[in-house]
């Protein structure tokens, strides 16, 4: 069997050989090899698992005898902070997106799976705006009392613990309803899990324009396509672009023990199910999803900050159900709620996709999206399509009247795809801004890194498409410094430390006189993993 040893760069070793090696053709991954070639650094390699490019950006199929409808598996909206540069990909490649506008919505106060032939009903105008009223309050006030927050070095706390503070305090359906319909339908995780620095700072910019939800039949990954045609030939045929390729072991261990490298700059080995390839430079793009289920094997193991990093953040699930029927029963608004009293977020958020500037009216191609999350979400992608379809038909039947039987359902799955493992990063309580650094900090040293990105190494958009595209960008950047002699310095937080607040829970537990002196930490680990005490 080959050592380590025999994959160093001789010319008759089986390795294929590269200046970079790009793992993942999602949006970073495109972006990085764009931002590479505009640089002129073109001996790259860009390796993606699936057969096509676009990663998260994923169109499916819903299948009619009226005509198929493509839909978006993955993300829809042009939407957050940053999209300047996605906004000006929709506008170069003509993608058709219409303004989502959240106001269109009707309420329905239903009576959950006790429903039993019974029907909840929709509210007025005022009975809407009653139990809107105290969330709003909590709404207007949030980011100022979270920026005095974060002014006053106060801890953060989750967003839970901040609209009790603030005095909102769900108690019934339509409340936990609407408080869903704000957080966790942003978010993909609980008020409980998120925290209220990031969720609620002015800078988030919380309260954006108009996002612009995509409804191009040639799917939002179009315009990352096209760009990869820019580079890859119209065909997608250039050698250095392997689809269809999974990788399944990174060895970086030339570059943390040089003496494993024979001769030149030490390599990195990237083992996948269709042979080996080298580069000194690679670029992961993976979710932090794949990244915490180790579906792909370091060597040597992840130093402990890296670890540390990724499993602090979260990868949150956000599951948007698509269900295609013969006709339109359900009016014209934009979204329909649908509040639970049984549980919080049980299929609440329902959207219109043949609302006026959608799928075109009076046709055969009716479809509606319910979207779900977390915990609710997960538990759906262990259900069959047949039993999706059963619950997901009896909420509709609660609603309204003459519901026939669906003629097709797309039930994303997420989480348990072992290429994304979730859909995207939220910032949960107890992760602080050294563990983002971390997350998205390179291992390397010399001549040769390991570098991190993808949208979860964003500091802005984070969770947004634009934050995957800003990352490939950033990851290139770092590459062309490198390879021109001026890599850029590592910045490693090897020991995130505690606050006061947390040191007097240690001493509470008398483990007082126990813990490391203050200047040491237990552990030193330098950027190149070598030793583990
Ligand atoms: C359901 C959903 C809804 C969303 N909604 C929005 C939205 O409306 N607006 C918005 O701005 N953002 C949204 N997002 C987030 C946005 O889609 C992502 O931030 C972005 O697409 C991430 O791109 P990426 O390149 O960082 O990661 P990815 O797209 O995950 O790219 C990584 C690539 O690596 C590949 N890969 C993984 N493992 C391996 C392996 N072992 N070997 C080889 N290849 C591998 C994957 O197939 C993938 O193509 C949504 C995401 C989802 C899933």
């Amino acid at each position: 069997a080959a050592t380590s040893d025999d994959r160093s760069s001789s010319p008759s070793d089986d390795l294929r050989h590269a200046q970079v090696i790009i793992l993942g053709g999602g949006i970073a991954g495109i972006s990085a090899a764009r931002a590479l070639a505009a640089q002129n650094i073109t001996d790259i390699l860009l390796i993606e698992a699936r057969p096509e490019l676009g990663g998260r950006a994923y169109t499916e199929t819903l299948r009619s005898p009226a005509g198929d409808v493509v839909i978006e598996k993955g993300c829809n909206w042009i939407q957050g902070p940053g999209k300047e540069p996605i906004q000006a990909l929709a506008a170069k490649w003509g993608l058709k997106t219409t303004p989502t506008n959240y106001s269109d919505s009707v309420w329905f106060e239903g009576l959950g799976i006790e429903a039993d032939g019974q029907r909840g009903r929709f509210l007025n105008d005022q009975e809407t705006e009653e139990f809107m009223a105290g969330y709003n309050t909590f709404l207007e006030g949030a980011p100022g009392y979270s920026d005095w927050r974060t002014n006053n070095s106060l801890v953060d706390i989750s967003v839970r613990v901040a609209t009790s503070i603030m005095d909102w305090i769900p108690v019934n359906a339509l409340q936990w309803a609407y408080e869903y319909w704000n957080i966790d339908y942003t978010f993909a995780q609980t008020p409980e899990e998120s925290s209220f620095a990031n969720a609620f700072s002015q800078e988030a910019g919380i309260e954006n324009e108009l996002d612009e939800f995509v409804i191009d039949p040639r799917g939002y990954k179009y315009i990352f396509v096209q760009e990869a045609r820019e580079i890859f030939g119209h065909g997608l045929d250039d050698d250095r672009l392997r689809l269809g390729t999974t990788v399944r072991t990174i060895d970086y261990s030339a570059i943390v023990d040089p003496k494993r490298t024979r001769k030149g700059a030490p390599e990195i080995v990237v083992h996948t199910d269709k042979g080996s390839f080298a580069a000194p430079h690679v670029v992961t793009t993976f979710s932090v999803g794949v990244l915490q289920h180790q579906d792909v094997v370091w060597e040597p193991r992840l130093p402990d900050w890296k670890k540390e990093a990724i499993f602090t953040f979260a990868m949150a699930t956000y599951q948007k159900i698509f269900i295609l029927f013969d006709k339109q029963f359900w009016g014209d608004s934009e979204f329909i709620m649908y509040a639970d009293p049984d549980k919080r977020g049980r299929y609440t958020v329902w959207q219109n996709m043949n609302a006026p500037g959608y799928l075109p009216q009076g046709t055969e191609q009716n479809v509606i999206m319910v979207t779900t999350t977390g915990d609710f979400a997960r538990r759906n992608e262990h259900l069959s399509d047949a039993e999706i379809t059963d619950e997901v038909v009896a909420v509709l039947r609660e609603m309204y009247d003459d519901v026939p039987d669906p003629i097709d359902i797309v039930v994303p799955r997420w989480s348990i795809d072992p290429l994304y493992r979730g859909t995207y990063s939220n910032w949960p309580l107890g992760a602080f801004d050294q563990h983002h650094g971390n997350l998205g900090q390179s291992i390397g040293g010399g001549q040769s890194w390991l570098h991190f990105s993808g949208e979860a190494t964003s500091v802005e958009a984070f969770g947004y498409v634009q934050g995957a595209w800003e990352q490939g960008v950033l990851a290139a950047d770092a590459v062309a410094a490198c390879l021109g002699g001026n890599c850029p310095n590592a910045t490693v937080y090897e020991a995130v430390r505690t606050c006061e607040q947390q040191e007097t829970t240690v001493m509470r537990r008398g483990l007082g006189n126990k813990r490391p002196t203050r200047g040491g930490s237990p552990r030193r680990h330098a950027v190149l993993p070598h030793t583990r005490p």
